[in-house]
């Protein structure tokens, strides 16, 4: 493994910031910390980076102890490579020269030869006589970018790279991030609050809550198959809609018995909680089951209608603009959802 956590913990006071964090990351992947503010996603960062100890586990990159109580290498001794919110670049010199600071071992030519390369591989290479103030946000990224990866860094962690850009140049930018990491086969740690940013950017995803490590998996998996309640409702969207176990998979619910297609550990008569995303509830006019319409959202090519069960209960329903009803009528629904995912009520 290129990047192994092992029970990280770190603490501020009695407050424990990070609480047992444990991952494993391969080369080449790009691996994201995604959570709410203050679930310690930047701390976990900062212990990986050196800037913060760690009072319990270790940190190991490529088969070197980073980090473990009593012991930290310095950031420089990591080998590792940052890029930041406010991209921190220095002001007074070009974009190539922001570039070629970490190359210092490098000879002159090299260096300048090496980072006009790392220029041009962020689709930079005609503006390396630039100063940063003459470059826009998004650009100012990219050379932060460049200058984290010019000296081949073992791993790179990038702190909200985005979180300062507006919306389009953020999509734009995470696809090109993402781009350029898998073209030299970087491994890279990106932390966020935006989970379209960790779907856009990573591989496998973790979702952190109160300094724990709730799942670390594929943001399908995160998506589909959450592992607890908290991941289901930090993921997309969805409600949840009360049912009971009737059978080894089958939930019964007022919308009708779902079937798990995983092997169901429940005990018949079980009380739960069932997932329902707003793509699992099909809007169909043949439908027999009807629903009010209480609340409409237009999406452009959606409407995502907040649906009222004849219980009171409420659903989400995705369904394409051109069935455009109005708030008050009863529409027709089936559902299907992918997966069922249930948890027991508390
Ligand atoms: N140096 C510090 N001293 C005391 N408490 C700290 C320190 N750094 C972080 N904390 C606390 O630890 C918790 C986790 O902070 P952290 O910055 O890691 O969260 P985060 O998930 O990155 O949040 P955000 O997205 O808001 O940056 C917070 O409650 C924070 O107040």
């Amino acid at each position: 493994m290129w990047l192994e956590l092992q029970d990280v913990a770190r603490s501020f006071g009695s407050h424990r910031a990070v609480d047992g964090l444990s991952l494993q990351l391969a080369r080449g992947s790009i691996g994201c910390l995604l959570g709410p503010s203050g679930c310690g996603k930047t701390t976990a960062l900062r212990c990986i980076a050196g800037f913060e100890p760690v009072d319990r586990g270790s940190i190991r990159a490529h088969d070197r102890l980073l980090a473990q109580p009593g012991l930290a290498l310095s950031p420089s001794e990591r080998q590792i490579g940052m890029v930041f919110q406010d991209y921190a670049l220095f002001p007074h010199v070009t974009a190539l020269e922001n570039v070629a600071f970490g190359l210092h071992r490098l000879p002159g030519p090299s260096r300048k030869r090496r980072a006009e390369e790392m220029l041009a591989t962020v689709g930079l290479g005609d503006s390396g006589a630039k100063y940063p103030h003459q470059l826009s946000g998004g650009q100012q990224q990219r050379v932060a970018l460049a200058r984290a990866l010019a000296p081949e860094p073992e791993l790179v962690l990038l702190d909200e790279p985005f979180s300062s850009l507006d919306i389009e140049l953020r999509e734009r930018l995470s696809a090109e991030v993402r781009a350029v990491l898998k073209s030299l086969n970087t491994t890279a740690l990106l932390v966020t609050h935006d989970q379209q940013e960790a779907f856009a950017v990573a591989d496998v995803v973790g979702v952190m809550n109160q300094g724990r490590l709730e799942q670390w998996d594929a943001p399908y998996e995160l998506y589909h198959r959450p592992a607890s309640r908290f991941v289901a409702d930090f993921i997309g969207q969805g409600v949840f809609i009360a049912g009971e176990i009737v059978g080894g998979n089958s939930v019964q619910t007022e919308v009708g018995v779902m079937h798990a297609n995983g092997s169901g550990t429940w005990e018949r008569g079980t009380a739960v909680d069932l997932l329902l995303r707003p793509d699992d509830v099909i809007h169909d006019d043949e439908s027999t089951f009807k629903a009010e319409v209480c609340q409409r959202a237009f999406r452009g090519a959606e409407f995502l209608y907040t649906l009222k069960l004849p219980s009171g209960a409420r659903l989400l329903s995705l369904v394409p603009s051109h069935h455009n009803h109005a708030v008050g009528e009863k529409i027709g629904i089936r559902i299907e959802p992918d997966h069922v995912v249930a948890f027991e009520k508390k």
